[in-house]
């Protein structure tokens, strides 16, 4: 009876417009039992096991927003939809604006649209691993490389605090992945005041800024020395852009630190997963292992070691179909970003209100067998060669893969991701072979967390193979 209610007020909302069907809904929580026990991205997928996910309604009254994604969130078609962009396609003017979650607006406040651009690649340092004895923890290492990485591009390593600063977005990234009250609840103050996880967001805000404020003043300087011409990482870009003022919107200072912040978090949170994930996917798959090691090892061999400056003279085809095979199956932000639509628009014949919060669910895109026929959960870069099936590209063109989105919100670091994840994994396979420890069945399951990262670290025993220069 009260689901019944509920239904029918998702149906018919008394405004005159169609709205896709939802599910059943109980008061307060809205939606949120459907959800119980299923990571999102999968509940979302399957229209008859959820028949709301094909026909959700978003609901403004009962329903927790980012548990609503509405139809074509899953369709490319629509996705395509001249008359909605999610993600800004060739600036539709509902194109959407992210709604931060309470834990993301308190650690990142005061929000600002984030600078456009692409970073240089940048050289990643081969892992410090030695003899191939002991299992490593390879999230641990690769995380370490890659916020290592990010950090130096973004803004240098060498800064007073690196520690206490490292471990803040540590702690934003557990704070942003958990769960929380003030995003059940979004409208209430109370609730905010009250909940834990935003307060401790504020209060790592007021770190990572204070911190980022000493940097800033030590660019300036370096800067005023060096005459102001030459930049050496982006806080130097983003600091000269300011001082050029040739934007029509000023940059100010916040802006700048919630930039550099965003692009530390964000690429680290994608790229080191998508590499734990990789290393997972090539130990589980032998054949698609030994192929792409001999192609490493036969590209490098001259060199001794995996260099950033021969990395396009190498020529290497399979690697980049791994990464990409790899972005298909386990994408980082199976939603992407979940954005605002900013004015009613029609999709595939269904109203969208205003201020609607939509998903896209690309993680199920990226598995629909209409899409990817054969065995859509299989691990097999082949599928993009030549002939192979998918010609598929994943820089937003194709909508049946969208590891970075698409159009005028899509991945600013996509470059710098893939560069970062070429070279890394390049030189995880030039220089050692990779096994599992013991007899142990690799667990290949996936975790609830910010981004789709495995529910157990991934444990391999390195072995060298060939030596690494100046280890
Ligand atoms: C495997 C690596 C990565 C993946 C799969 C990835 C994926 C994404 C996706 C799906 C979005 C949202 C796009 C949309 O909703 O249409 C996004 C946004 C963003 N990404 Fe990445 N990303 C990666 C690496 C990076 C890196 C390395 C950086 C920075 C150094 C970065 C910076 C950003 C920023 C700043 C945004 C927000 C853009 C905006 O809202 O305008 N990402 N990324």
């Amino acid at each position: 009876m009260l689901g019944k209610r509920c239904r029918r007020s998702a149906m018919a909302n008394g405004h005159g417009l169609r709205l896709p069907p939802g599910p059943w809904q109980l008061p307060i929580i809205g939606s949120l039992h459907h959800m119980i026990g299923k990571l999102p991205h999968h509940a979302m997928r399957d229209p008859r096991a959820a028949p709301w996910a094909a026909h959700a309604a978003p609901d403004r009254r009962g329903c927790p927003r980012w548990w609503c994604p509405p139809p074509f969130a899953r369709s490319p078609t629509a996705i395509g939809e001249s008359s909605w962009r999610p993600t800004g396609h060739t600036g539709g003017s509902s194109a959407g604006s992210p709604p931060p979650s309470s834990s993301a607006r308190a650690a990142f406040s005061p929000s600002a649209p984030s600078a456009r651009r692409r970073p240089p690649p940048c050289c990643a340092r081969a892992p410090p691993l030695r003899r191939g004895s002991r299992a490593v923890d390879m999230r641990e290492r690769l995380s370490a490389l890659i916020t290592d990485t990010t950090m130096r591009a973004a803004m240098g390593d060498r800064f007073k605090d690196r520690e206490v600063f490292l471990r803040a977005l540590d702690r934003i990234i557990v704070l942003a992945a958990g769960f929380n009250m003030a995003d059940l609840w979004p409208s209430s103050r109370i609730v905010s005041r009250l909940s834990g996880a935003v307060r401790h967001c504020e209060e790592i805000r007021d770190t990572t800024f204070r911190i980022l404020d000493g940097i800033i003043e030590e660019h300036l300087e370096k800067m005023g020395n060096r005459g102001g011409g030459e930049v050496e990482d982006l806080l130097d870009v983003l600091l000269k852009v300011q001082q050029d003022g040739d934007l029509p919107i000023p940059l100010d200072m916040d802006v700048i630190k919630l930039a550099i912040l965003l692009d530390i978090f964000g690429g680290s949170e994608t790229t080191a997963p998508t590499l734990e994930w990789a290393m997972a996917e090539l130990v589980h798959n032998p054949k698609v292992m030994e192929r792409v090691t001999a192609e490493v090892r036969n590209a490098f061999a001259a060199h001794g070691s995996v260099r950033e400056d021969k990395l396009a003279e190498a020529g290497l085809r399979y690697l980049p179909l791994v990464i990409l095979e790899t972005l298909r199956l386990h994408t980082p932000l199976p939603f992407l970003i979940p954005q605002a639509c900013q004015e009613p628009c029609r999709v595939l014949g269904y109203d969208v209100p205003q201020g609607i919060t939509v998903m896209v669910n690309a993680w199920a895109l990226g598995r629909d067998e209409q899409y990817w026929p054969g065995d859509p959960d299989a691990f097999r870069p082949e599928r993009f060669e030549a002939g192979g099936g998918s010609a598929a590209d994943f820089k937003g063109a194709d909508f049946e893969l969208l590891p970075f989105g698409s159009g005028r919100r899509m991945c600013p670091g996509m470059g710098f991701a893939l560069a970062n994840m070429e070279l890394a994994l390049a030189s995880l396979l030039f220089h050692f072979d990779w096994e599992v420890p013991g007899a142990a069945e690799l667990d290949m399951t996936e975790a609830f967390g910010l981004t789709a990262h495995r529910k157990s670290r991934l444990l391999l025993r390195p072995i060298l193979r060939v030596p690494v220069p100046g280890v």
